[in-house]
């Protein structure tokens, strides 16, 4: 395996088994100096007073009792905010300082998770009822009962017990197995409901506003593909004629897309690792700043009616202060302020005001934080329904009866207060103007929109934002971490957006002057507004978007210790192509790209915070490589379809490159037409795309002409198998077939009469060495139900289709098989074969490798793979340029066969 590989691998086995510690290790690494004497939950293990701390029990999860779960100031504003009834004070701050019972999702399709779910069921929870351990009862995991079809579970056993508890052992195994393949993702509880109200079909394009690392853009694909697998099963058995839908896709593929974006470059990385397992070609990400998130072409730019992108769906999982994470996050314990809210909620009005813009009418968006402060949530919504027009255009919709086994509580009607840097609290704006004497110290952070609006209306009144319709999740309802969402719709397009009150403004209220008689120095003032002719988009730069975006806060957690952005005046550049064109618009102004700091004035430094990670004064992220579209009758992809009989009805438009010269040199990747559409339209607009398309085709060094050098990569399996042709697929329906295929690397395929002539062919050309070899005994066993079939095919690559029959796969399957002279073999990671053996036989014995490695069934593919490993060495050392790096790709793919055996 490649030194690359086994840097990929580990990436995505890192992140697939806690996206949320890939994320807090970004960060961990931005502040390592910082952070070098502290423990993994964070703490330098001494409490406030210099106390050292009582350590976890070596191995234990970490448990919040013996680690400083404690802040003054935390516990007085939510005890004083009464979010909650006083009786239930105990319940909620002791849930918070527990430590978070670990949750899990089964992925993907809805049929593959029900039958990796199977194997939960039915092998390990019956063994996991009634287990004492050190003589206490061990609770087994349980299915979240809200989550449908029981495809979330949750379990709080610790990690000790887990490993010498043998039940529990062989449970973690299964665990660990199906999170490496990707077929089971830990995720908050919590996290998991915001995609669930979204109501989801496979045509919607939906837009995922602040998406890293990605859990709930997971979620959003899959509901986009999902009942997927049935309709291309039934389209490419029907006729051709009635599989062809109205946007243009054929064969029962969702049309639907997801663009899923973050304004961090690096964390927009992390979230194409997240979601690359899923293998979407109907996934888009981007990286660009939400609030001031691109309108995209989709019409033909030169046609002078443009059309732009409009969204069925929004998710806006905002960046918040994360404080309703306590439970998992240290930091909250340790850095929790009132303050921390304040910039952020600027932030959360612009994001959540921009995604309604962009809303289809009719179209719902969803608002969510994982932070239980009103202003962070409920002044939020009522401030950005407020800025697009009132309720006759945006509406809060009941999602009462919605999930109804998720316990949760209304959102504030009204009547919340706000908690100033000196700990003193405020019910109005007008309140803190009075207080600040002129001094202007406490209005240039708290603004109008953060307080209640809504209090004093009466129920009835028409005018009034049922802000109760808002889904409060405490710790305490159901053992998760506190979250906060809101489901909205669209009702009229917004024409125009209400200024946001500028400082200006706000000082000319405490000052009782106008506002022109009241200057303010344009350095000082935290947010800007900018009065423009149109609704505009960021300004893109033809450079393909190297220029930095605006600083803003990473995730939830503030960063007390990141440098904090200048606050300086950026000028909107209206770029004439990026209006979205809207009939009798007057002049409606938006926030400029200016982004107040996300921590408090005192810890501000004029070095501006770059999303890439690096100072702006660097170079910044390497430009992407373009997305171009190979033309359909290019000779690779004529002779792809011709090697495995590909359907006419399979589009020939969507696969594409990445290189600008449009050769098909290495992989061919391949998208949905709707993301095709997009990637061509906005070539050369800025528009910051990293990534679009599954690996379809990998291009390899064959030894014979008659193979086809692009061999199917399994990313892209499940999206061509469907339209093979009968020449390259193997049927199998037997469990002995399968489990033999799994079990044993290259079993041998063809009789003795082929074997025996091989020899005498080798004898005659009177290679030794290779007679020699011949000597050594080879017992492996043909494999009956295939054996034939596979005899009769030429070399190359090819499928194996499992076909479900009565009494021995209750689900069909489709797996990558190899060709070889002698020997055919299934194109799994050694991982994947082993979750499959554990998931589909309970076999967790080893994998077979009964072969002489130096007979000449593996001659070729040893050769292929010491060469793949010199050239990847070469390449290290700096003696191979870049462009020459397909020849390694392809030397691997030869060799992947004995990679498998690594
Ligand atoms: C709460 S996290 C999102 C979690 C994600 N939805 C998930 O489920 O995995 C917020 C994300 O917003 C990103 N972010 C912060 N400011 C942003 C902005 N102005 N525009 C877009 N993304 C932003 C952060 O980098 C962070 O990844």
């Amino acid at each position: 395996m490649t030194l690359q590989k086994v840097r990929l691998l580990c990436n995505s086995i890192f992140s697939a088994l806690s996206p949320q510690r890939a994320y807090v290790g970004y960060y961990q690494n931005k502040n390592k100096n910082k952070n070098a004497n502290r423990n993994k939950y964070g703490d330098k293990r001494r409490d406030r007073g210099g106390q050292k701390q009582q350590q976890p029990a070596h191995g234990e999860r970490g448990n919040y009792t013996s680690i400083a779960t404690e802040n003054a100031l935390y516990e007085r504003f939510y005890k004083e905010s009464n979010l909650l009834p006083e009786k239930e004070w105990d319940d909620f701050w002791g849930a918070l300082k527990r430590t978070l019972p670990t949750t899990f999702r089964f992925t993907g399709s809805r049929g593959h998770a029900l039958s990796t779910l199977k194997a939960l069921q039915e092998i390990h929870i019956p063994h996991l009822q009634g287990i004492t351990w050190d003589g206490q009862l061990v609770d087994p995991p349980k299915a979240l009962p809200w989550y449908p079809d029981n495809l979330a579970w949750g379990m709080s056993i610790g990690k000790t017990t887990i490993r010498r508890c043998p039940p529990f052992k062989k449970f973690q195994n299964y665990l660990v197995a199906e999170t490496t393949v990707g077929n089971i993702s830990r995720q908050e509880a919590v996290s998991m409901i915001p995609p669930l109200l979204m109501d989801i079909e496979p045509h919607h394009v939906v837009l995922d506003m602040c998406a890293a690392p990605g859990s709930k853009t997971a979620q959003l694909v899959e509901m986009i593909h999902n009942g997927e697998e049935a309709a291309v099963s039934a389209a490419a058995a029907g006729p051709a004629q009635e599989d062809l839908t109205k946007d243009g896709e054929k064969g029962g593929r969702a049309t639907g897309l997801v663009i899923a974006n973050d304004a961090d470059y690096k964390r927009s990385h992390m979230l194409i690792h997240q979601t690359k397992r899923l293998n979407s070609p109907n996934l888009i990400v981007t990286n660009h700043d939400a609030t001031m998130y691109p309108s995209l072409l989709i019409s033909d730019p030169k046609e002078e009616n443009k059309q732009y992108l409009k969204y069925d769906r929004i998710l806006a999982d905002v960046p918040c202060t994360g404080d309703g994470t306590a439970r998992k996050n240290y930091s909250v314990w340790k850095d929790w302020n009132p303050h921390s809210a304040f910039n952020l909620h600027a932030i959360q009005v612009r994001i959540l005001v921009r995604g309604l813009q962009m809303l289809k009418v009719g179209g719902r968006m969803v608002y969510s934080t994982c932070s239980m402060n009103p202003i962070e949530n409920e002044a939020v919504v009522q401030a950005a329904i407020d800025r697009c027009g009132g309720l006759d255009k945006v509406e809060i919709v009941d999602v009462n009866d919605r999930l109804p086994e998720l316990k949760r509580r209304p959102g504030l009607k009204g009547g919340w207060r706000v908690m100033d840097k000196d700990q003193k609290w405020y019910s109005t704006f007008e309140e803190v103007l009075r207080d600040d004497e002129g001094k202007e110290t406490r209005i240039g952070r708290i603004t109008r929109s953060m307080f209640p609006t809504e209090t004093d209306k009466s129920d009835d009144d028409p005018t009034r934002i049922p802000l109760e319709r808002c889904v409060r999740v405490y710790p305490h309802l159901q053992d998760t971490g506190g979250f906060f969402i809101t489901v909205l719709r669209k009702k009229e397009e917004i024409k125009a957006i209400k200024p946001e009150e500028t400082k200006t403004q706000r000082i000319a209220s405490l000052t009782k002057t106008s506002v022109e008689a009241t200057p303010v120095p344009e350095d000082a003032v935290p947010v800007e507004e900018t009065t423009l002719k149109t609704e505009v988009i960021p300004a893109l730069k033809p450079d393909g978007g190297s220029t930095p975006p605006p600083s803003s806060p990473g995730k939830r957690k503030l960063e007390s210790d990141s440098p904090a952005p200048a606050v300086k005046k950026v000028k909107a550049d209206a770029d004439p192509e990026s209006v979205v064109p809207e009939a009798s618009e007057a002049a409606i102004t938006v926030p400029s790209v200016v982004i107040p700091a996300p921590i408090p004035a005192s810890t501000e430094t004029t070095k501006p915070f770059d999303f890439r990670g690096k100072d702006t004064k660097g170079k910044g992220p390497p430009p992407e490589e373009p997305f171009k579209f190979i033309p359909h009758d290019h000779e690779v992809l004529q002779r792809i379809y011709e090697f495995y009989g590909l359907s006419d009805r399979f589009p020939k438009t969507c696969f594409m490159v990445r290189n600008a010269e449009c050769l098909p040199v290495r992989a061919i990747y391949f998208t949905s037409h709707l993301a095709k559409t997009i990637l061509e339209r906005n070539e050369g607009r800025g528009v910051k795309f990293v990534h679009c398309g599954v690996k379809a085709f990998m291009k390899q060094d064959v030894q014979s002409p008659e193979v086809c050098p692009w061999r199917i990569q399994s990313e892209g399996l499940s999206i061509v198998a469907p339209w093979i042709g009968p020449q390259r697929v193997v049927h199998a329906t037997k469990r002995d077939t399968v489990h033999a295929l799994l079990k044993e690397l290259f079993p041998k395929v063809g009789g003795a009469d082929e074997e025996q002539a091989k020899k005498e062919e080798d004898k005659k050309e009177g290679d030794a060495e290779e007679s020699k070899q011949e000597e050594v005994v080879d017992d492996r066993k043909t494999i009956e139900e295939i054996d034939k079939q596979v005899r009769g095919l030429g070399m190359g690559c090819c499928i194996l289709k499992v076909k479900k029959t009565e009494g021995e796969f209750s689900d069909d399957m489709i797996l990558p098989l190899w060709k070889s002279r002698y020997s055919c073999n299934l194109m799994l990671p050694k991982d994947e074969r082993k979750a499959m053996l554990l998931r589909l036989f309970n076999d967790t014995s080893e994998i077979r490798d009964s072969t002489n490695k130096n007979s000449h069934i593996y001659r070729e593919a040893n050769i292929a793979a010491k060469k793949a490993r010199e050239l990847e060495e070469a390449r290290q050392r700096g003696e191979i340029p870049e462009e020459d790096a397909d020849q390694v790709e392809a030397a691997e793919a030869e060799g992947k066969d004995e990679e498998m055996q690594e």
